[in-house]
């Protein structure tokens, strides 16, 4: 048996001013370094270890990652980043608040936006200064492969060869994994790991900086699933994630 973990990023600027956020590199809050320094607390609690952690290019997981690393005293582990863990980009919606844009165009279209499997955000053009085509970060990527806005499908497509290739063998290998993501690019992994419907996938939402223990058999079917920490809190942050849509 394998125990994976994954890990959202804190809470984030963004996420506590309630705006779009997708590839945009916002740092954490101040509540989110606490989220994310009590996830790695959880963790050390309950006789976790890692060898190995992957992260995105984002510095929400990164610092994440890091504060959950340090205060399991494994800073030194290796760390992969990759963009193929990104969150899902949300094309001409970043930037935007969610609630007045609910307001603007309507719950429905905004839960269309945020949770449907396969309809994209509006999308971003190439010359837009958003579009990851500017960005040094992605300077080595084909133009082609970066998204001026991604559905859920779309990111479940680009994570897979990530896993395939590189995480699926580590656990293999017998490594201890950990993943600090994002919301959504979490959400794809979740719907793989479980082979959520498309509609299932819709009303699963993951909560900020909250371990996510998987234990998997041998060809990596996950046998359980569970969240560390206070059950009943998770509850109520799970909620208060998928009411972000909400027009208040
Ligand atoms: O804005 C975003 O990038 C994501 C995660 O914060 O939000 P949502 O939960 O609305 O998909």
């Amino acid at each position: 048996m394998y125990k994976l973990v994954l890990i959202r990023h804190g809470e984030s600027q963004w996420n506590k001013e309630n705006k779009f956020t997708g590839w945009t590199d916002v740092d954490l809050s101040e509540k989110g370094v606490e989220e994310a320094k009590e996830g790695g607390k959880v963790l050390k609690e309950e006789g976790f270890k890692f060898d190995i952690a992957y992260t995105s290019v984002l510095k929400r997981a990164i610092k994440t990652l890091n504060n959950v690393l340090e205060e399991m005293d494994l800073l030194w582990i290796p760390v992969y980043k990759s963009w193929r863990l990104n969150e899902r980009h949300y094309g001409a919606l970043q930037g935007l608040n969610k609630a007045e844009t609910a307001k603007k165009h309507g719950e429905e279209q905004v839960k269309i936006w945020r949770r449907s499997y396969d309809i994209r955000p509006p999308v971003l053009e190439l010359n837009d200064e958003r579009h990851p085509a500017l960005d040094p970060k992605y300077s080595a990527l084909d133009t082609k492969m970066l998204p001026g806005a991604e559905c859920l499908k779309d990111t479940v497509e680009r994570f897979l060869p990530f896993w395939n290739d590189t995480i699926a063998p580590s656990i293999k290998e017998g490594k201890k994994v950990i993943i600090a993501a994002h919301g959504n690019s979490l959400r794809a992994l979740v719907k793989y790991l479980d082979n959520m419907s498309d509609e299932e996938i819709i009303s699963l939402n993951i909560p900020t900086g909250t371990p996510l223990v998987y234990e998997l058999d041998e060809n990596l079917n996950p046998i359980k699933k569970y969240y560390l920490g206070d059950q009943e809190k998770i509850k109520k942050a799970m909620e208060s994630v998928a009411n972000q849509g909400k027009a208040k």
